[in-house]
């Protein structure tokens, strides 16, 4: 008797095809829902209806069409156990050979903002992901197909293997389909979540995190450590949607340091051009300009031995001028909203910079995940949006406006530095930044060691706050003139009697923006 395969696609891409290949080559049977069943008679390709089959038509508008146990007896059957074998032939039951199941279109109906509940309600498939379940469970008898991109693969698998599909690649297939079935089961939890009145509820008590592979990297942070990127959703957004207009492969450590430039440009208003340069996801310069050039000029200048080999974000379009200066020295990365055909041109001299473009910077993850052993951890992302009429002035020396400007600078600076982050800066322009020091006038020092002279009348922000006023000296003693940090110590009025001494401003923001 023919081998009997299960096929119930909503895209049917490659369908023909393949379906084509299964009865002419080997032999098979195929039995189909509704739509699958037109697409192959359309073909000319014999196709048994599910309902025929069954005996039982599809009802309620589609949401019973596979639901039978002449379908679930047929694929969870183990032709080895004699109980299920005489099962089978007491209800006329026929084991399948295989199954191919793609799902309703879940997140992309969801995609849509104009999408009522009851239309996304109608997309969840549940005859599907039954199928598919119990298919992968029973994969030592069966081969399941999740994707049109594996029915050339199972094809070949058949062609060498003497018509039978190998159990390594069976396996692989009913590891792919209980990933796909808890991604799509994900991404229903999600949009039921966001359905709640309590919509900005990002930590729910159960928490999966489901992706589909983008790439597989050459390797991690490490070159001993292998690594792979995965995009959530099924639409390609953020990063997975940038495109690259030349260069090498992005390497792990790309990736990480443009979502790190990403964070920091974001902060300022695109119509104000802004540059960040990261080096290891901290910035080395990053500053406002009132030309694109200008500011990544001036972020190049602020330190120009760290911004060789750095990744720079940039917040307008990359014109020629900009292209010129960033070609003067070697860059790993460039993104930008996008990139002008002038500047394209002469990016081309540098075959190996990568230069991306992704159209919306500004929008990132909603939340951040670190893992632990046991477990991970997740947070919503500081996307605190600082508001200085909220601030605090202490000193008796009160900032101007132009002062308040420069202090919110830093301080947008500051909150994107590893800490304890201490960020100077003058004419919207970091000066020295002090990142990761376990004790904070460590980064005060190291900070100013890079502003050098330049400290004189600068700015100085710090994400946390002073524990002695020993950093308020040691800045004092450089020349800095204002001072921006979250207060909160303690020993806060050490640091403000100590301002006040040496005659500087100080402005508490009252939160803080450690970032680990
Ligand atoms: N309810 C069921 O019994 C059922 N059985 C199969 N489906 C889905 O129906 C789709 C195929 O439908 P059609 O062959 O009618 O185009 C597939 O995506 C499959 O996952 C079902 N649909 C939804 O739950």
């Amino acid at each position: 008797m023919a081998r009997l395969a299960l096929l119930s696609v909503t895209d049917k891409t490659g369908l023909i095809e393949f379906a084509y290949s299964l009865v002419k080559e080997f032999n098979f049977e195929i039995i189909s829902s509704g739509g699958t069943v037109k697409t192959l008679q359309a073909a000319n390709i014999p196709v048994i209806k599910v309902s025929d089959y069954t005996g039982s038509p599809e009802i309620l508008g589609g949401r019973v069409k596979t639901l039978h146990p002449r379908i679930h007896g047929g694929i969870l059957a183990r032709p080895d156990v004699p109980q299920d074998i005489t099962d089978l032939e007491n209800n006329q039951i026929r084991p399948f050979d295989l199954v191919v199941v793609n799902l309703y279109p879940f997140e992309e109906t969801i995609a849509d903002p104009n999408i009522t509940v009851a239309q996304a309600i109608e997309q969840i498939d549940i005859g599907g992901p039954a199928m598919l379940r119990a298919s992968a469970k029973n994969f030592a008898h069966l081969t399941v197909l999740c994707n049109p991109k594996y029915y050339n693969t199972y094809l070949e698998e058949l062609r060498q293997n003497n018509g039978e599909a190998s159990l390594t690649f069976r396996q692989k297939m009913a590891g792919e389909t209980f990933a796909l079935t808890n991604a799509y089961d994900q991404a229903i939890a999600s949009y039921f979540a966001s359905l709640s009145p309590n919509s900005d509820d990002v930590l729910p008590t159960r928490f999966s995190l489901a992706g589909t592979e983008v790439q597989s990297l050459r390797y991690g942070e490490n070159p001993h450590q292998q690594a792979t990127w995965y995009q959530t959703g099924t639409s390609a957004s953020g990063w997975a949607g940038a495109t690259k207009l030349q260069g090498k492969e992005l390497s792990y450590n790309n990736l990480v340091d443009l979502e790190a430039a990403r964070r920091i440009i974001a902060e300022f208003d695109p119509k104000e051009p802004a540059a960040a340069i990261l080096k290891h996801t901290n910035p080395c310069g990053a500053a406002l300009g009132t030309t694109l050039a200008e500011a990544y000029e001036r972020a190049f200048n602020a330190d120009p031995i760290s911004a060789f080999g750095g990744i720079v974000a940039l917040n307008q379009p990359i014109d020629a001028a900009t292209a010129i200066a960033l070609s003067k020295t070697f860059l790993e990365c460039i993104v930008a909203p996008s990139c002008d055909p002038d500047a394209e041109t002469i990016f081309k001299a540098k075959s190996n910079l990568r230069v991306l473009v992704l159209s919306d910077l500004i929008s990132g993850p909603k939340q951040t995940v670190k893992v632990i052993a046991g477990g991970f951890l997740v947070q919503a992302s500081d996307d605190f949006s600082d508001d200085p009429n909220t601030w605090q002035i202490v000193t008796e020396k009160q900032p101007t406006s132009e002062e308040l400007e420069e202090l919110t600078f830093a301080w947008k600076i500051a909150k994107h530095v590893k800490s304890n982050a201490i960020v100077i800066t003058k004419n919207k322009t970091t000066l020295g930044v002090g990142a990761g020091q376990m004790n904070r006038v460590g980064s005060v020092k190291i900070a100013l060691l890079q502003a050098k002279d330049a400290a004189n009348g600068g700015y100085l922000a710090s994400d946390g706050f002073f524990p002695f006023d020993d950093s308020v000296k040691t800045a004092a003693a450089a020349g800095i003139g204002a001072i921006i940090q979250p207060g909160g110590s303690l020993k806060d009025k050490d640091s403000i009697k100590a301002a006040n001494e040496l005659g500087l401003v100080m402005v508490l923001t009252g939160i803080r923006h450690f970032l680990h």
